[in-house]
């Protein structure tokens, strides 16, 4: 029999995974998967049990829970040598990498399913110094709200904390003067937010980056300029159809890298999780990672 290591995080979302669980490994074993388990217990033990996995040469990691605990794992599998394929169950708040992936989302056993029959592709991640990431990396205004939000309202409102949290900032937003630097141009002005996107899916929202491919070796990058309150709020209607990056107060190109400085305190936001701050450099690890597909994207 093959082995899978299933790393889930029994805080993500609304704590439910762990009710599904004995029906998760049920469904590995029927195909041929002796599946153990490992429960996070804290910042960072993902990617510690996601390295060892490693290190005990399991044939299939999966990640249950949330685009935080993704993220760890990733950490935890991107600088080791015969790294397995990773399937994701998304069990999180808001499963934005799932999201991207066309995984069922609150369905963790459809997931399950989708592992069981789809087909490894390698992706891109992003690196910044020894860290890594999956779907973003982004600062400025609005980008804090993932981890300002504490887990205790996200289990109970689910994605709507992040929305209540987020119109209660909304009249503090300030500007931060950045600059990026590509090999291709140097933008250098007073900024709202900036989102280095690896997928189309952010916050919850499928078209934030609409020509997003998790394959091509391209960072998507959005600038928002300086903007105010109404022209904000218009820019994010335009956002649920992928219209903004036509909007002239938003910058759009894709790069493999860039730097990002500013003279103010800038903090980043990696997947959802607190990331540092700036200055970093963000380049692209081109098809580094190879994530099971669901069929119906394999097709594409
Ligand atoms: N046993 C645990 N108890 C509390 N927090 C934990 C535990 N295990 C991991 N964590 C923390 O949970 C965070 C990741 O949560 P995760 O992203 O999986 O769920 P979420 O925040 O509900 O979903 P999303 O990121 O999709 O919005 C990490 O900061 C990690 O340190």
């Amino acid at each position: 029999m093959k082995r899978a290591r299933l790393i889930y995080n029994p805080s993500s979302g609304r704590e439910e995974f762990q009710r599904r669980l004995p029906e998760v490994l049920d469904l590995f074993e029927q195909v041929g998967y002796e599946t153990s388990c490992h429960a996070t217990k804290g910042a960072g033990d993902a990617s510690l049990a996601a390295s060892l996995a490693i290190e005990r040469n399991f044939d299939l990691i999966i990640a249950a829970g949330g685009d935080g605990t993704l993220h760890e794992v990733v950490n935890g599998m991107a600088e080791r040598d015969n790294r397995p394929p990773l399937g994701i169950i998304p069990a999180g708040t808001t499963n934005d990498f799932a999201r991207a992936l066309g995984l069922p989302l609150r369905n963790v056993l459809g997931a399950s399913r989708s592992i069981i029959e789809g087909q490894p592709r390698a992706v891109d991640i992003g690196k910044i110094n020894n860290r890594y990431f999956i779907n973003i990396a982004g600062g400025g205004a609005l980008t804090d709200l993932t981890y300002e939000v504490p887990t205790r309202l996200k289990t109970l409102l689910g994605q709507l904390a992040y929305y209540i949290k987020g119109i209660e900032k909304l009249p503090f937003i300030r500007p931060s003067r950045v600059r990026i630097e590509t090999d291709e141009q140097i933008i250098d002005e007073e900024i709202t937010l900036f989102l280095i996107s690896n997928s189309n899916s952010v916050g919850g929202l499928e078209k934030v980056a609409p020509h997003a491919d998790l394959t091509d070796g391209l960072f998507d990058c959005i600038i928002l300029r300086k903007t105010s309150l109404p022209d904000l709020v218009r820019i994010a209607t335009n956002v649920i159809r992928g219209d903004h990056i036509k909007d002239p107060q938003v910058i759009y190109f894709q790069t493999k890298q860039l730097k990002v400085t500013s003279s103010s305190q800038v903090m980043l936001n990696l997947d959802g999780e607190l990331g540092g701050q700036l200055p970093m450099s963000f380049s692209v690890l081109p098809q580094h990672i190879e994530v099971i597909m669901p069929q119906e994207q394999v097709k594409i």
